[in-house]
């Protein structure tokens, strides 16, 4: 099988190489495609991988019938989606850590830049002006830089604001003391930020919360002639109140790399003297512009070929030595949501997912996915997967509960899965046995040991002599080989089930000619 990427954005060449080298992918490159050239195409595409240019919408989601991944090659995900790429099951990888250095260091030439105004300066010598008088700037040594987001690059440009001997106020929702004595900068609140700074960077993505976090009565708080930097995102700053906070005079000038609107090339703060600009370039250079690409297309080869993602953000990423322990009971908790599937009738109103032994030791949101993955695969279809399987079910109005017990029940570990429905309350346990893999271990109140693969045939009937010999030899003269067999029952005489695995899925009528016995009270055949 080979899987069609589409690079939607210019991207380094040498960064793709992994998806260029990978066997079974195909490149595609087409940069500058309207959203219309977009939604018609992508409904070829296995991957999209893009950088801030191409913007996701849920229109050209929702055109992507095969479209598994998208590649972000960058850190902000403000142009994508993401609940429509949820919903649909594409996942969403970005490349939080290659552009880190660039974009902190671009902070720093712009912090740098906006104190002595360089670029004003420039700008006046190569139109001819030798002009001292106007371009008098400030010092950063001893001034305070007051950080908004300390995540990886507010960190890296506190680090070099304290080589230019400022002090450094930060906040961050999850700043702690011990974090700030760390890095060596003082916390506060957002406001005391505001309140305490000469210079305020913002480095937080965009979200709601974060949306105009600068705005008018944030400036009204700030000292007067502070100096703003912008090399996040357009919006965290509200460009209407910094725009009249500059031609007031409470902001003496603004350092802006990204804008709401992008690209901006005809924005009134531009006109503003005191409003030094690049467009957008806190991740160009050539070394971030390689990392990036190389990490995102090294994570799409991967989930393409594997199903894993080293940087979803859509999905909580599993770190590898939580993977691999968990990874052994992926299969069973899947099947043992499918085998629910078949003997459920009606709507499923509740999950109740319960681990114990070994697993209560363990992260198993992964597990609880897949269980529901499983358990809604067979009636909503392929494209549920472990992206969409919470989401599709919160969707459906299903309560899912996931618990810990520590107590053993007989197995090192347990998974067991019980579902509600109007009607009935049906459940299944599961556990890996030691070298011999997974095994249903119950189904109700039945204990069974099967192996959960193949064509699988569950018959309730009353416990009578001479019930499994009928079943075998009616199976029999219809060249249905039984390869398993599991028999329980709750009391002598009473009722019992009898769990086959044959070699061949049984069609309807095989199903009527074993109905027809009256013993049976229900049968189910499965596939697993
Ligand atoms: N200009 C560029 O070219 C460029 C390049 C790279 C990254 N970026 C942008 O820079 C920003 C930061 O990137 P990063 O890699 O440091 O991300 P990050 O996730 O490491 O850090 C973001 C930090 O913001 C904090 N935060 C969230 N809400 C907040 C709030 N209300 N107040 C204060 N802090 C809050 C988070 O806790 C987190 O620590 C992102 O918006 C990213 O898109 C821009
Ligand atoms: O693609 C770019 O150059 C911008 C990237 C940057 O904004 C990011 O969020 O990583």
């Amino acid at each position: 099988m080979t899987f069609k990427v589409l690079i939607s954005d210019p991207l380094s060449e040498d960064g793709i190489k992994p998806l260029r080298e990978a066997d079974n992918i195909q490149v595609d490159i087409d940069t500058g495609l309207s959203p219309d050239e977009l939604t018609e195409k992508i409904g070829e595409y296995d991957a999209l991988l893009v950088r801030s240019q191409t913007k996701v919408t849920r229109d050209i989601i929702s055109q992507a019938s095969k479209l598994k991944i998208i590649g972000r090659a960058g850190v902000g995900v403000d142009n994508i989606d993401l609940s429509a790429a949820t919903e649909y099951g594409v996942i969403v990888v970005n490349a939080p850590d290659g552009n880190t250095n660039s974009a902190a260091e671009h902070t720093v030439a712009m912090l740098m830049s906006l104190a002595r105004k360089i670029p004003q300066a420039f700008l006046a010598l190569k139109n001819g002006k030798w002009d001292r008088k106007t371009h008098v700037g400030v010092e950063l040594k001893g001034k305070t830089l007051g950080v908004v987001g300390m995540g990886r690059i507010g960190a890296e440009v506190a680090a070099r604001a304290k080589g230019q001997r400022m002090n450094v106020i930060a906040y961050d929702p999850f700043l702690t003391k011990e974090r700030a004595d760390k890095l060596g900068v003082d916390f506060g609140s957002v406001e005391d930020v505001i309140v305490a700074s000469d210079f305020i960077t913002v480095h937080t993505p965009l979200i709601k919360e974060t949306k105009h976090l600068i705005n008018k009565d944030a400036f009204a708080k700030m000292k007067d002639g502070v100096r703003i930097i912008n090399c996040a995102r357009g919006g965290i700053i509200d460009e209407d109140a910094l725009y009249d906070a500059i031609k007031s005079g409470k902001v003496a000038g603004a350092a802006l790399d990204v804008f709401e609107e992008e690209p901006a090339t005809d924005h009134r703060l531009l006109e503003l003297p005191e409003v030094i600009a690049t467009p957008h370039l806190g991740a160009s250079t050539v070394e971030a512009q390689e990392n990036v690409a190389i990490d995102v297309s090294h994570d799409v080869v991967r989930y393409l070929t594997e199903d894993v993602a080293k940087n979803p953000v859509n999905l909580p990423s599993v770190p590898k030595e939580l993977m691999n322990k968990i990874e052994p009971y992926f299969h069973l908790s899947e099947k043992l949501g499918t085998f629910l599937t078949y003997l459920i009738p009606g709507v499923i109103e509740e999950i109740n997912i319960s681990y114990s032994g070994e697993l209560t030791e363990l992260e198993v949101a992964p597990l609880t996915r897949n269980t529901i993955k499983g358990l809604l695969k067979r009636h909503l279809g392929d494209h549920v997967n472990d992206v969409n399987a919470s989401y599709l079910a919160e969707k459906r109005g299903i309560q899912v509960n996931e618990n810990k017990s520590s107590t053993p029940r007989g197995f090192t570990n347990l998974l067991k899965v019980e579902v509600k429905t109007k009607e009935v309350t049906r459940s299944i346990a599961g556990t890996l046995l030691n070298g011999l893999g997974p095994r249903i271990v119950q189904v109700d109140a039945y204990s069974v040991d099967l192996v959960p693969e193949g064509d699988l045939v569950v018959i309730k009937h009353n416990d009578r002599p001479g019930v499994i010999g009928k079943v075998g030899s009616l199976l029999a003269e219809r060249g249905i080989n039984i390869a398993a067999m599991q028999v329980g029952r709750s009391d002598v005489g009473g009722e019992a089930i009898m769990i086959l695995t044959v070699d061949k899925y049984l069609e309807d009528a095989d199903v009527e000619a074993l109905n027809e016995f009256e013993e049976i009270e229900k049968l189910t055949a499965m596939e697993l």
